[in-house]
């Protein structure tokens, strides 16, 4: 449906986009993730025309999009894009903003268009938002009309930019869900996203960008579960683990605890797990603290998505030392609190670290 061949874009001295290579065929849904100022949105840009590419081709089922002859609103109609912003007319009602575009552009009659927006509204949840001004409405059903707009093109693609991003968390779901939708029905997109469990469970698809390419690209388990490439397991790796050092025993512990909370938050964990695993750790670091007034202490909680597990590994340099065995501890209260939370506790020695492993027991 779409091939993309070579594609490259460059702002004056800078490439952006490097050569990029990709087809897509009807009804693939495809998240493009990856660290900020890779090109991801620029890439969607130039697949909508409105950046330029600087070199290579695009063709949507065999027509050339780079031909100057091209008419480029019909292929805008054709693969439509939703802003991360929204992008939507402030002074036209909800309705009218689902119906300028087909009575103007599709040449469809007012009321034909009327009755599809009011349908359209309808499958987004907001019918009863028709008549309202997007100002009065939240973030979240702000870019649910925008979506409704664009599927009132009748659009056989839809590219996606962020279009969670601007969003209060407790909006993102609902914006989510309505894009889930689309994809059960079967229509094609490319989705930017910094959303990964949707990345993972919406898409056929996964493309990891890093400087400007494709760097790889695999069915989301290839990607999430076993990436094969250097960056993109560090990239994976770093959105699902925590790490921290602790150097002194001054150690900002309030300032820890928020970090882990933001992270906990990201891999949208329960509350009881955020608390059974803030309690861990502070359990841990407590008995952990005498080895600070020689050595750091590295803290890192990883989750993995696929076994629903949280594990916090301590890694300290030094000689052999192994603080959770129950002979060396003073402190009975500690060890029962660990063990009680703990499904598995392991200590191993290697190259000079001592490394404490302690897998969260589900709550
Ligand atoms: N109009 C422009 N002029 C000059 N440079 C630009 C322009 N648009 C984008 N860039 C640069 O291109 C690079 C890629 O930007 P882009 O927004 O495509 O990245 P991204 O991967 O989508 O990032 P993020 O995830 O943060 O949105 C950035 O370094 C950006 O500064």
């Amino acid at each position: 449906m779409i091939r993309v061949a070579h594609l490259s874009k460059t702002y004056g001295e800078v490439t952006v986009l490097k050569d990029i290579s990709l087809s897509v065929a009807k009804g693939e849904v495809i998240s493009i993730i990856g660290p900020s100022g890779t090109g991801k949105s620029t890439f969607l840009r130039c697949l909508n025309l409105l950046e330029q590419p600087s070199g290579g081709s695009i063709a949507v089922d065999g027509i050339d999009l780079l031909d100057k002859k091209s008419d480029i609103p019909r292929i805008r109609q054709r693969m439509n894009m939703v802003f991360q912003s929204f992008n939507l007319f402030s002074h036209l009602t909800v309705q009218e903003n689902l119906t300028i575009g087909p009575v103007r552009l599709l040449g469809i009659n007012k009321q034909e268009a009327e009755q599809k927006a009011l349908e359209i509204l309808k499958l987004v949840g907001l019918a009863e938002k028709a008549d309202s001004f997007p100002d009065e409405l939240s973030g979240g059903q702000k870019q649910r009309v925008a979506i409704a707009r664009c599927l009132a093109m009748n659009p056989e693609i839809i590219l996606f930019d962020e279009p969670t991003s601007a969003l209060d968390p407790t909006m993102v779901s609902e914006v989510l869900a309505v894009i889930r939708r689309l994809a059960k029905d079967g229509m094609t997109m490319l989705i930017v996203t910094h959303e990964m469990d949707f990345a993972r469970d919406v898409s056929s698809r996964v493309l990891y960008m890093d400087e400007g390419l494709i760097y790889e690209e695999g069915t989301p388990q290839q990607i999430f579960e076993n990436p094969q490439k250097e960056k993109t397991r560090a990239f994976i790796n770093r959105i699902r683990s925590f790490n921290y050092c602790i150097s002194s025993t001054d150690y900002d512990l309030y300032a820890m605890n928020a970090e882990i909370e933001i992270f906990c938050e990201r891999q949208i964990l329960p509350r009881k797990t955020r608390h059974n695993l803030l309690l861990l750790v502070e359990e841990l670091l407590q008995i952990h603290t005498p080895l600070l007034a020689t050595t750091a202490l590295d803290l890192t909680i990883a989750y993995s998505e696929k076994k629903e597990s949280l594990e916090i590994i301590l890694e300290n340099r030094g000689e052999a030392v192994n603080l959770l065995d129950k002979d060396r501890l003073p402190d009975e209260l500690g060890l029962n609190i660990i063990t009680h939370l703990a499904q598995q506790i392991d200590y191993q020695r290697c190259e000079e670290i001592n490394r404490v492993t302690v897998l969260l027991k589900r709550s």
